[in-house]
């Protein structure tokens, strides 16, 4: 005899930016086993408006008032709002989706907390590719990754290092190389811009031993990702360039990709680790 179908998981947005509001699109047409239930906003007013098209009106509340709302959250607002938002869902043994992956690594309790109250953090393969590849390899021996980066001016503009260190790139011609060194490095210097490297060190051999350089190019248009790992199961390199959303820090299969995510977590049919 079949089980009776659990009811959907009631999912809530927390930052109705680029990925956030792809999000609620999504959810609202359907994502099957998973309703939105919240969404949580900077400028309430703005984010109901944009939320006034939805065939399924939700509340638009402040972040502390999601927890009751919702079983699992995306989070995908400024990093700084990590630990507000994901701290009360694993504390209540809930799952939290973190897009902001570089704050994890300066708050490392929640995963802590995850553990402890039966929580769940889940990074999703966001802008970048190949996770699955290298979480297979990391079962075996991982001997080095590495990143290399290539952005657009403006998807690099305003990082706090790039302002720490004097380095002026709004007129560039050549391609520059503006930082090496590591993810937990970069999850610092590039809060906004590079959670693809701290969610790539956290599948394979940590945010201290993945060696990750960033360049700035005029020429490009789309945030590219490289990524080359020697493992003792296989060697392999990736390369993914992604089309800027409206946010030009963002690539548009970042959504996407939580989209995926969300679509896995209750399929009979689950294609990929
Ligand atoms: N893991 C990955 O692969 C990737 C991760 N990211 C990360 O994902 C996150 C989201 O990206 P993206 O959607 O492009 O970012 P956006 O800047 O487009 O959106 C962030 C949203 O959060 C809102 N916000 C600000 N303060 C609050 C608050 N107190 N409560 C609720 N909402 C708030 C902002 O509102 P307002 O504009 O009004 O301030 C904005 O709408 C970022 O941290 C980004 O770095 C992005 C791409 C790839
Ligand atoms: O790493 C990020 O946060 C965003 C990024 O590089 C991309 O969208 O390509």
């Amino acid at each position: 005899m079949s089980q009776p179908r659990p009811r959907p998981l009631r999912v809530a947005i927390a930052g109705l930016g680029a990925v956030g509001q792809r999000l609620a699109e999504a959810l609202d047409a359907g994502i099957p086993g998973c309703e939105l239930s919240a969404v949580a906003a900077r400028d309430k007013a703005k984010a109901a408006r944009t939320l006034s098209t939805l065939r399924h009106p939700v509340p638009v509340v402040d972040i502390a008032e999601l927890p009751p709302l919702a079983d699992l959250v995306v989070e995908c607002a400024p990093a700084a709002l990590l630990p507000q938002i994901v701290g009360p869902f694993v504390e209540a043994g809930k799952k939290a989706v973190v897009l902001s992956a570089g704050a994890l690594l300066s708050h490392e309790g929640l995963v802590e907390a995850a553990r402890r109250h039966g929580g769940q953090i889940i990074v999703p393969t966001g802008a970048l590719l190949g996770l699955d590849a290298v979480s297979a390899a990391a079962e075996g021996e991982i001997h080095a990754v590495r990143m290399i980066t290539r952005k657009p001016v403006r998807g690099l503009v305003g990082a706090p290092y790039l302002e720490e260190h004097g380095i002026r790139i709004e007129d560039i011609r050549e391609p520059l190389r503006i930082f090496q060194g590591t993810p937990r490095e970069a999850a610092i210097g590039f809060p906004a811009n590079l959670n693809v490297a701290v969610a790539l060190s956290l599948a394979g051999i940590g945010p201290d031993r993945t060696s990750l350089e960033i360049w700035a190019d005029p020429a490009l248009t789309r945030n590219t990702h490289r990524i080359e790992v020697e493992a003792d199961s296989a060697s392999f390199s990736m390369t993914i360039e992604n089309i800027p959303s409206e946010n030009p820090k963002t690539g548009k299969i970042t959504a996407l990709s939580v989209i995926a995510c969300l679509r896995k977590l209750g399929a009979p049919l689950r294609v990929g680790t």
